[in-house]
């Protein structure tokens, strides 16, 4: 099959069509996101003088003023402005708005363009406020709550982990443990895990209040595509895989999620080293970070929870012993989907091309895998995702944006009668596989 060619795609999802989630998403919940963010910095002024000094409140002042300036421009529709901090990736950015403005023939807007590049922009926009701070460089805006959202989870958290050490021991006593059962179950408690994430919640709450454990039986009709047995022959025929992948996606109870199964990877024998793949700055509200993700280990070690704690120090021993690897690369907050990562990161691109399956977690990576398009609920997922196929891939995704694909005939229809949001409500999920290879 050859890959379509940009004029044979289906258009961008974007808000010049109202109605569609793109258009409410910006005109409502973005501006609700960053407003949230005056509110946090406000609340850190007296701790930031205590620590800074006058530069630290002049840095908080600026960067509540650049966000407010920002929230205006989203709500007035203004032109998208070229970005003035110095950040190494400033010069990709403000090319990619030169070389949309000369392809449209007009400077990108808010209501006008791809919601995959305004949205992305505007998290960038938020970094370019810190970048400019002179002693709050390190500045994140989403930090509080995202620590608020793992400390609210405590409960389910527990649980998790709990069920995790009891399927260790398991395989430490060798007592016949049904690994494709059990695979089965830590993926499907990381694609739900997926559900918790503060940007579709506006920032507002959202922890994992029950295990989802118990909840999996009575969740599995709401997995709209359930590609398990593909992804499970593909692990029977290879045996042993010297890598895999997670592309991770939100901290708190998602990331404990991600790593319950990156931790059953290797129990199990599956394989033999997980790469995980952060974000390099503040990204999306919840996405994880290096300093969420130390963060979240510290807090595991010195939980009063056996399991929790257990788990934290066998983590940060898997960071030391090469079986777990952490990195970030720039390309995940670039405003590119995943058919461009060979162009502008063939470092990346070439990585992944030597992992044996790379999973990839949540809404805005399966935005990106499918191209942000608004293709036909019953293309096929390996079309959607033109041209991107370095890899075996497994999306695990909650469906919180009005863009699905790999749906049966009549699908769409069906679930529109239960629940016409069932797109964008986040109680839809895939498990999406694709094991197309570049030649
Ligand atoms: O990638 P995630 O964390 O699962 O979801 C990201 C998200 O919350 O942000 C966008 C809406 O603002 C959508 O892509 C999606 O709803
Ligand atoms: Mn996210």
């Amino acid at each position: 099959m050859t890959e379509p060619r940009e004029q044979q795609l289906p258009p961008s999802l974007s808000a010049k069509f109202q109605g569609s989630f793109a258009y409410f998403t910006i005109r409502d919940r973005l501006p609700v996101i960053l407003a949230r963010i005056a509110d946090t910095v406000y609340r850190k002024k007296v701790v930031i003088l205590d620590q800074y000094g006058e530069d630290g409140s002049e840095d908080l002042k600026s960067v509540a003023g650049c966000v407010s300036k920002l929230r205006n421009e989203v709500q007035t529709n203004k032109e998208i402005i070229p970005l003035t901090d110095s950040h190494r990736d400033v010069e990709v950015w403000n090319k990619y708005l030169k070389d949309v403005t000369e392809k449209e023939n007009q400077a990108p807007k808010w209501f006008l363009s791809p919601w995959l590049y305004v949205e992305c922009y505007m998290y960038r926009r938020i970094q370019e406020a810190v970048f400019n701070c002179k002693v709050l460089k390190d500045l994140d805006v989403f930090e509080e709550q995202k620590q608020k959202t793992f400390m609210d989870s405590q409960r389910a958290i527990i649980t998790l982990m709990t069920y995790l050490q009891e399927v260790s021991q398991r395989f430490t006593t060798n007592d016949s443990p049904n690994v494709q059962m059990l695979l089965q179950e830590f993926m499907q408690v990381a694609l739900w895990g997926n559900k918790c994430d503060l940007s579709i919640s506006a920032s507002q709450e959202n922890a994992q209040e029950q295990c989802l454990l118990e909840q999996l039986h009575h969740l599995e009709p709401n997995i709209l595509v359930n590609d398990f047995d593909q992804v499970w022959s593909l692990l029977k025929e290879k045996g042993q895989f010297k890598r895999i992948d997670i592309v991770l996606d939100n901290a708190g109870f998602e990331l404990i999620s991600d790593l319950c199964l990156a931790e059953y990877l290797i129990i199990s024998g599956i394989t033999t080293t997980v790469y995980l793949h952060g974000k390099a700055f503040p990204w999306f509200v919840s996405d994880v970070t290096p300093q969420d993700f130390k963060w979240t280990l510290n807090m595991l070690c010195a939980s009063n929870s056996i399991s929790m704690s257990h788990f934290g120090n066998v983590w940060k021993n898997r960071l030391e012993d090469g079986s777990w690897k952490f990195s970030t690369h720039d390309f995940w907050t670039m405003p590119f989907d995943f058919s461009e990562m060979k162009t502008y990161a063939s470092d990346l691109y070439q990585e992944l091309k030597t992992s044996g399956l790379v999973f990839l977690k949540g809404d805005l990576n399966y935005r990106k895998l499918v191209g942000d398009r608004n293709w036909n609920t019953t293309t096929s997922f390996v079309e959607s995702l033109h041209g991107f196929y370095p890899s075996p891939l497994c999306s695990l995704r909650t469906s919180k944006a009005d863009v699905i694909v790999g749906l049966k005939d009549g699908q769409a229809g069906e679930i529109e009668k239960m629940d016409k949001d069932y797109m964008i409500n986040g109680n839809w999920a895939v498990i999406s596989y694709s094991s197309k290879l570049d030649v």
